[in-house]
């Protein structure tokens, strides 16, 4: 089936999450294509059959391309299935709480199967510098958090998903 991952990432993590999973789909025969949704057109996703959306969380929320990318898209969806991941919470445990993203707009508008909450990774040093004088002020932990086998796991669950749509639509 062909999948499109659509992302927004400013620092580079997330990108990099969806590659990953991206590797993952197409490793279970899928054709798979990654759009970055800061220059992708939503018109790039019309031929897919299923649908991952994913982004940065920043001040509790995604990313504002990928807010807009969304809305635009969700006129197109026509009920082709939805996966969505946002990557964030920093540290270990993971704070702020996985919870307290908004992504309710992005949730009703695409009624995703599933919405998943990824670690992220913070490194001062890739940071402007205003984010650093936020990190700093809020005592964030450095370093990267992602759990590449929950990642890659979580989207060898989605290919099982969409055989299993495939074999009751067969
Ligand atoms: C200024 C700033 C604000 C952030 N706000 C949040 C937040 O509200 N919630 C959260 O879970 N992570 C927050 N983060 C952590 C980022 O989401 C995390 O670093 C993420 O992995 C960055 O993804 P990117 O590299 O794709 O931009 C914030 C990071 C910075 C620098």
């Amino acid at each position: 089936m062909r999948i499109s991952i659509a992302v927004a990432s400013k620092h580079g993590s997330t990108a990099e999450i969806a590659a990953a999973v991206g590797e993952e789909l197409a490793a279970s025969g899928h054709d798979v294509s990654v759009h970055d949704m800061a220059t992708a057109s939503v018109l790039e996703l019309d031929e897919s059959g299923a649908i991952i959306l994913g982004s940065a969380i920043y001040y509790g929320h995604w990313l504002l391309p990928a807010e807009v990318f969304t809305e635009d898209l969700s006129l197109r969806l026509d009920g082709r299935p939805v996966w969505m991941f946002s990557s964030g919470p920093i540290g270990a445990p993971a704070q702020p709480d996985p919870t307290t993203v908004d992504v309710e707009d992005q949730l009703v508008l695409t009624q995703p199967r599933e919405h998943k909450v990824f670690a992220g990774r913070l490194e001062r040093a890739r940071l402007h510098r205003g984010e650093r004088a936020v990190a700093t002020a809020l005592r964030s932990p450095e370093g990267d958090f992602r759990d590449w086998e929950e990642i890659r796991g979580w989207a060898r669950g989605i290919a099982r998903a969409l055989d299993d749509v495939h074999s009751a639509t067969a």
